[in-house]
């Protein structure tokens, strides 16, 4: 790896802050991570034996309050991983304008080799420190799972911390992606995955784009390769495919499939969820240098499992039209660099993968109000209506009663909303990232740059209106 994480995001906002015109200590304020907490404490194994753990939490920016960003389980987490992660989640906050700043926890441990009880003690143990150093609240800071980690992990972290938290009314809005028994909200699980999805059906209906690609528009055939099967890219690629693109390849950590007539997805997760590899599944090809799937001919590429994935060594073979970067982080400099001279659209993790924290953030609002998501939307739908009919019927003379009306608001239910914010909030993110990115006008500028304008711009203003305390 040439640069670490965090000076790789770090240079990507340097570069897009050279676009807009706010006063360099500002842009510093913006840049530097507010507050890191490191923790080490000890674990007991089920074999009686005790182990040291080290765990993180970043919070980047509190421009606004609460923060919020995932916690990660994985061997290599770092203090530079999740100050790079935690910065990540800021720009992505702004850019598709959900009001949190940026955070990100991890604890650097393989999951693989814990049993499900000792999952449950680091995870308990991590909550009570992050409660200690009030790095944890609904109006603090909300963590959301990531790589590694997941609704059940949530869990244990819920009742954590309302166990500690002495009958605070809001306690349950502490963490999001809770399973819906403990407050959770419909369709946390596949938003991420849905919302790439909703991304990528943006882009390639844009006929410019597509026009520049050399492709047709819509998703309808085209040729998906997705790395890593975990929760971002199996959603991911099961909206895709059931868009009516070819999922043709899949690389987990050991070993990939491929298949030019298509891969089914659900399937394929079973499969692997019955021998841990993809390898061996029915019809499709085994790659076990899991790496060189990614190079294989496609039109879109989906890195979905870690950052660093395509690097200048593999980026020259990169065949796909599109890289959609479900992960973080996954493209390095040197291998963006490589794209934008072979004319590859990158489409930014910063953009891209923002589906998870829109979903929380409605899990989060349906926790405060302490009502079923959905409930007062869809009162205030029916406001609406009812103005609109009553127009309607003073022009037409036309008259509806009141149960016509709510008719036409049925089956408006939670999934439905949160689908809808989702596809909302992405697609109008879209449109303005590329409205930025026309307006700088210059063809060596990438989309990563024109998404981090425009974040950079909203966070200046939050810090500008805010002022400085004292
Ligand atoms: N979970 C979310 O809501 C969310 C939101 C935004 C971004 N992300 C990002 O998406 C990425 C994946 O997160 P996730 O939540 O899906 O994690 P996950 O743990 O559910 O899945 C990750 C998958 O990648 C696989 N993997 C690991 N190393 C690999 C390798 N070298 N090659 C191929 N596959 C490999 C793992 O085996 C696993 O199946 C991370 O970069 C994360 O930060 C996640």
């Amino acid at each position: 790896m040439s640069t670490s994480f965090l000076a790789q995001v770090d240079a990507a906002f340097n570069r897009a802050a050279a676009f807009t015109k706010h006063d360099p200590t500002l842009l510093e304020q913006i840049r530097a991570c507010n507050a890191v907490y490191f923790v080490s404490f000890p674990i007991r194994r089920d074999n009686g034996t005790i182990e040291v753990i080290q765990a993180w939490r970043a919070e980047h920016s509190q421009h606004k309050s609460p923060t919020k960003g995932g916690i990660r389980y994985a061997p290599n987490v770092s203090d530079d991983e999740v100050q790079a992660l935690a910065a990540l989640m800021t720009y992505k906050c702004a850019i598709v304008d959900v009001p949190f700043g940026g955070a990100k926890g991890g604890v650097k441990i393989d999951r693989r080799k814990y049993s499900e009880a000792e999952l449950e003690r680091i995870t308990r143990r991590y909550t009570f420190e992050l409660v200690r150093k009030r790095f944890i609240g609904p109006g603090i800071d909300v963590p959301a799972p990531d790589y590694g980690t997941s609704s059940k992990e949530m869990a244990w972290i819920a009742d954590t911390y309302a166990s500690l938290a002495n009958g605070e009314l809001d306690a349950i809005a502490c963490v999001t992606a809770k399973p819906l028994a403990q407050g959770g909200i419909r369709g946390r699980t596949e938003a991420t995955g849905r919302g790439v999805y909703y991304g990528l059906r943006e882009a390639c209906d844009d006929a410019e784009a597509m026009k520049r690609l050399g492709l047709t528009r819509g998703l309808e055939g085209k040729r998906v390769i997705v790395q890593g099967l975990g929760n971002v890219g199996y959603w991911a690629a099961r909206f895709l495919q059931e868009a009516g693109a070819l999922v043709v390849a899949v690389a987990e950590y050991n070993g990939a499939v491929a298949n030019d007539k298509g891969l089914d997805i659900v399937a394929l997760d079973a499969w692997r969820k019955a021998h841990g590899s993809l390898l061996g599944f029915p019809g499709a090809t085994d790659i076990p240098e899991a790496l060189t799937a990614l190079e294989l001919p496609c039109d879109i590429l989906v890195p979905a499992a870690l950052e660093h994935q395509l690097t200048a060594e593999n980026a020259p073979r990169i065949q796909a039209k599109i890289v959609a970067e479900a992960a973080n982080g996954p493209t390095t400099p040197e291998a963006e660099a490589v794209f934008a001279q072979k004319g590859i659209l990158v489409l930014p993790d910063v953009w891209l993968n923002a589906g998870g924290v829109i979903v929380s953030y409605f899990e989060w609002l349906k926790n405060l109000s302490h009502v079923r998501f959905g409930r007062m939307q869809k009162r205030h739908e029916e406001e609406t209506l009812r103005k609109l009919l009553r127009a309607i019927e003073d022009k037409t003379g036309q008259r509806f009663t009141d149960a016509e009306a709510l008719s036409l608001t049925e089956g408006a239910d939670e999934e439905d909303l949160v689908a809808s914010g989702l596809a909302e909030s992405m697609i109008v993110a879209y449109r303005q990232l590329t409205e930025v990115h026309r307006r700088i006008d210059d063809p060596k500028v990438t989309l990563r740059t024109a998404a981090m304008v425009s974040a950079i711009d909203k966070v200046a203003q939050s810090y500008v209106d805010m002022g400085i305390f004292p």
